[in-house]
């Protein structure tokens, strides 16, 4: 963990004032790490019968996919708004700093399908509770979260609630 740990750069001060930015671009550009950050990522969902895994634009897209293929299941995206074609649900949220809306295809998943929210990073919460609000919109059934980071001195685990949430890193 301590190679994966050190291949994540934090950036003070970025995008604004205050904010320790997490940098996963080198963990990206390194084969051997990003494969096993995967595989470490898909342990916990192993015997979950992940159906459908939703991941949010853009980082999340990143390790979403790479962590539906790993489970063997389908990848449905969560965009910023202005990208997919109509018709679309979409669901309004906040982030450590800025305002944001989430879209997803109308019928992109099917009634009650088993699905795994990814994102790169969990900070104040308001993005995964987004994806989840969204999930639940479209009518399928939310297992958990999956997280690459977790910001532990913000409240996103506990905006989060009692649903399983895996991350495996906390910073
Ligand atoms: O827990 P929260 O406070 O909601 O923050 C977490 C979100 O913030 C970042 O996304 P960002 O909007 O910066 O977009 P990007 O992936 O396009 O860089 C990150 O990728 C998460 O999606
Ligand atoms: N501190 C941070 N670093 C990287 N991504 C983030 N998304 C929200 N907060 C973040």
């Amino acid at each position: 963990m301590q190679k994966l740990a050190s291949l994540i750069r934090a950036v003070p001060d970025f995008p604004t004032p205050g904010i320790v930015f997490r940098d996963v671009t080198p963990l990206l550009a390194d084969a051997g790490e990003f494969a096993r950050c995967i595989a470490l990522l898909a342990e916990p969902w192993r015997d979950a019968r992940v159906q459908a895994v939703c991941a949010i634009e853009a980082r999340g897209f990143i390790f979403g996919a790479a962590l539906a293929t790993a489970l063997g299941a389908g990848f449905v995206p969560l965009r910023k708004p202005g990208k997919l074609p109509p018709p679309v649900v979409a669901v309004d949220y906040e982030l450590e700093y800025a305002r944001d809306r989430l879209e997803a295809r109308e019928g992109a998943l099917r009634a009650g399908e088993r699905v795994l929210i990814a994102d790169d990073v969990l900070a104040t919460g308001g993005t995964l509770c987004a994806a989840r609000a969204l999930v639940e919109r479209l009518g399928a059934t939310v297992l958990g979260a999956s997280v690459l980071i977790e910001l532990a001195a913000l409240p996103g685990r506990a905006r989060w609630g009692n649903a399983p949430l895996h991350a495996l890193l906390s910073y």
